[in-house]
């Protein structure tokens, strides 16, 4: 029999009094992969990971985890899952240390292998020096460390993280996506929302857009990438910056000069990737040293503008529509 999928969510729909905010929402995160969910403010992502993380009941459909019915075997499903909240609701009166054993006892470690398990997180999140602190004297990025080492404790095989980059400083960052990329490695299903679409762009292998509470069709997702990466815009830095200018004059390019903290940079419109390995081609071969070749937004991001734009064009969404909706004629 083939694995399970880490989490699978099939038309799965709530809403708070008459407002619907997640309606028929269908994705499927495998063992060893991480997903990313994006979409605007308030387009549902929390109130989706809530219902995925078994923590709020939806109206509608069914959510797997680990292979295991939330609805009808919710403590398997539990079992199987860590859950890394926006915001980290924590005991006042613990410490950090105290706080992971509490709840590798309430996950059932006896105390000698959770002292072991505490130890082990507060290695792997950078927090061995404040292990002794209490929890509300963390500063933000230090109660997200906690979290994260929080979800981790009963090594779970599915990860639900909503912003967990959120108030992390830039080296905090790059440890926390190395302890996803490890997790996932090691064949842990994770599923991350974040803001940062650079950040998720660098560890994510696929994404699910959430538009006004609806996933927004994979293939719909795809060609908006495609069409994203069409006609970016490209930063390029060389060595030797007038020399670079030159070169791009000679080729009959216009950039524009902008000053970074490297020093000095051009951006240019180039029609597709398979134009911007020419000209880097191109700019080498005409003895340009070049340091930096890069877009100036990742494809993810580009990608969300663009659903983004989408979803600004059909008009309202937020009442519950009628079961079919005639359609109008839309473009898209
Ligand atoms: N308990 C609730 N009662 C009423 N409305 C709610 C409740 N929880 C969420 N909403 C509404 O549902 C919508 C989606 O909220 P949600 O927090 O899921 O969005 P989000 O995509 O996570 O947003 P953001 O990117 O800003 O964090 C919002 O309009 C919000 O006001």
């Amino acid at each position: 029999m083939s694995t399970p999928a880490a989490i699978e969510a099939i038309g799965v729909s709530r809403s708070f009094g008459a407002v619907s905010v997640v309606h028929d929402a269908t994705l499927r995160v495998e063992p060893g992969s991480i997903t990313a969910l994006v979409g605007p403010n308030g387009s549902g992502k929390t109130t989706l990971m809530l219902m995925l993380a078994t923590l709020l009941k939806p109206d509608a459909g069914s959510v797997r985890i680990g292979g295991h019915d939330a609805g009808s075997d919710t403590a398997a499903a539990r079992a199987s899952l860590g859950w890394m909240p926006d915001t980290l609701g924590s005991w006042p009166a613990l410490t950090v240390r105290e706080s992971l054993d509490a709840v590798a006892s309430m996950y059932g470690l006896r105390a000698a292998e959770a002292g072991a398990r505490t130890a082990e997180l507060l290695e792997l999140t950078g927090l061995v020096g404040l292990a002794d602190r209490r929890t509300p004297t963390l500063s933000r990025g230090q109660k997200q460390r906690l979290s994260l080492a929080r979800a981790l404790v009963h090594r779970p095989r599915v990860l639900l993280l909503d912003e967990p980059a959120a108030g992390l400083d830039p080296e905090a960052r790059i440890m926390q996506r190395r302890i996803l990329k490890d997790l996932a490695a090691e064949g842990v299903g994770i599923l991350i929302t974040s803001h940062v679409l650079d950040e998720l762009d660098e560890i994510a292998s696929r994404v699910v857009f959430l538009r006004d509470g609806r996933t927004v069709d994979q293939d719909d997702v795809e060609q908006a990438t495609v069409a994203a990466m069409r006609g970016r815009d490209w930063r390029i830095r060389a060595l030797d910056a007038s020399g670079l200018a030159s070169a791009l004059e000679a080729l009959g390019l216009a950039s524009i000069a902008e000053s970074s903290l490297a020093g000095q940079v051009r951006t240019l419109q180039i029609s597709d990737d398979a134009a911007a390995a020419a000209l880097l081609a191109s700019l080498v071969t005409g003895g340009a040293r070049i340091v930096e070749f890069a877009p100036v937004t990742s494809a993810l991001e580009q990608t969300f503008v663009q659903l983004a734009a989408a979803s600004s064009e059909p008009g309202p969404s937020q009442p519950v529509p009628p079961q079919s909706a005639p359609e109008t004629g839309a473009e898209q």
